[in-house]
């Protein structure tokens, strides 16, 4: 289907469009981006040890919000790396590389905050039940 016809479609359908493109992306971020499959993997890991815990909720409110960050933070930074290929186009070009770094830099400042956000939640729960 083009983009023209696309048009014609009445506007649910289009919607219903636009989120088969959105899964599009992200089954191609999963199968593409090794780091995704980890913050997935994360995720689940955390949202379990939530669960085990029974932490509060504005605690999962954070974590939510943890979780959206990051894994937007991801799929941003794959967009632009395969946009950056697309137009590199296999040469070597300095701002090829400035836009790839910083995208992985934003992805790896977001990773550390979280990480510190996770251990401000997480630790006080760990150190109870071993030693409390
Ligand atoms: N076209 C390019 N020009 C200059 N430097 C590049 C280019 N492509 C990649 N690089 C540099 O090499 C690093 C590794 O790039 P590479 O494409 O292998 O991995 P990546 O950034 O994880 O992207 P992908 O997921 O597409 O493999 C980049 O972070 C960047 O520093």
């Amino acid at each position: 289907m083009d983009l023209k016809d696309r048009k014609d479609l009445n506007p649910f359908k289009r919607w219903l469009l636009s989120c088969g493109f959105a899964l599009e992306g992200l089954r191609f971020t999963w199968k593409g981006e090794p780091n995704f499959k980890i913050h997935i993997s994360i995720l689940i890991l955390v949202t379990i040890a939530g669960f085990f815990f029974g932490i509060a909720r504005w605690e999962w409110v954070t974590l939510l919000i943890c979780f959206a960050f990051i894994l937007t933070l991801e799929l941003i930074n794959t967009a632009l790396e395969t946009l950056v290929n697309w137009i590199a186009d296999k040469q070597w070009h300095p701002l090829a590389k400035i836009t790839k770094d910083v995208a992985a830099g934003a992805v790896l400042v977001g990773a550390i905050i979280v990480a510190g956000i996770g251990l401000i939640i997480f630790v006080p729960y760990i150190w109870q039940y071993f030693l409390g």
